[in-house]
């Protein structure tokens, strides 16, 4: 009988048009060998224009789903994406302070296209209670101004603004810079060590679901049993060929090619 793949739990949004939240999430763990579960939080109608309805779950069935995975399949990694109000958050706080795996929060906030995906009241409740559950926080430059103040606009202010992040207390801070100019590079610290990712910017516009994509696949590598800076290495390769692949759909922007790895 083959071995079961490392088991990587998503709590987060649902996105209808497929290239963002839980169908990226899912995507990406299963191109990079590992079996994905979700906790969906929040329904949301969505596709390559924008967010036209979001509809968050109860907490009660946020709870639910996640002890249905936790108590009998089991998880080797936990992801965590738009949570949408405050409540969420802290109902899932307190689900992840209930496994021992390693968590990687991407604190969501506003979608490409601009639409509010999470509560501006829920911005203490991720500083206090998410923040500090999470093994790697993977907050992009907007994020980082949302949570902490900490305005970049240049590579050189990253490191501040990872800084910024761990003061909150997760143990690794991932600073996107994605939205730079230039190479996209990525810096990455636990306060101590620091790694910095660079790869060559891909001129297309097709980028939807960019950020779910590399904090999925830094959950798959931990499932794996990859260290922090090992999984982000490898989740910067995925994301960056997904992003090269990323193809046209709909009128906006498309969706970056999950399955870039695979011969079709
Ligand atoms: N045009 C690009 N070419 C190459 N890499 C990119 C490009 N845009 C973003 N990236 C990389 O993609 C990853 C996600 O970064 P980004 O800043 O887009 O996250 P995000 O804003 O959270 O994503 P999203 O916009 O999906 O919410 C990072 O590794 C970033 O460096
Ligand atoms: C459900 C959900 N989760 C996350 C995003 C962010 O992704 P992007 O910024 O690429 O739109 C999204 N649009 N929808």
């Amino acid at each position: 009988m083959r071995i079961p793949p490392p088991r990587v739990l998503t709590v987060a949004g649902s996105d209808s048009g497929g290239g963002a939240g839980i169908q990226a999430d899912l995507k990406t763990m299963l191109a990079l060998g590992t079996h994905g579960m979700s906790v969906v939080t929040a329904v949301t109608a969505q596709n390559s224009l924008g967010v036209q309805g979001a509809w968050p779950l109860p907490a009660e069935a946020v709870r639910a789903q996640f002890r249905s995975v936790v108590d009998d399949i089991g998880v080797e990694a936990v992801k965590t994406g738009m949570l949408a109000s405050a409540e969420l958050v802290e109902t899932v706080a307190a689900l992840l302070d209930e496994v021992t795996a390693p968590v990687v929060v991407d604190p969501v906030g506003i979608s490409k296209h601009g639409d509010a995906l999470l509560a501006a009241s829920a911005r203490d409740a991720v500083r206090t209670k998410l923040l500090p559950a999470a093994t790697v926080a993977t907050p992009n430059l907007d994020e980082v101004a949302w949570l902490t103040g900490v305005q970049v606009s240049s590579e050189t202010g990253l490191r501040r603004a990872a800084e910024a992040v761990l003061s909150y207390g997760p143990r690794w801070a991932l600073i996107k810079g994605g939205h730079l100019e230039g190479d996209a590079v990525d810096f990455l610290t636990d306060g101590v060590e620091e790694h910095w990712f660079r790869a060559p910017r891909h001129d297309n516009r097709h980028t939807h679901g960019t950020g779910c994509t590399l904090a999925s696949a830094i959950a798959a590598g931990l499932a794996k049993g990859r260290s922090v800076p090992e999984a982000a290495a490898e989740a910067k390769s995925y994301v960056t060929g997904a992003i090269a692949a990323g193809f046209a759909l709909g009128a906006g922007i498309g969706p970056v090619d999950h399955g870039w790895m695979s011969a079709r």
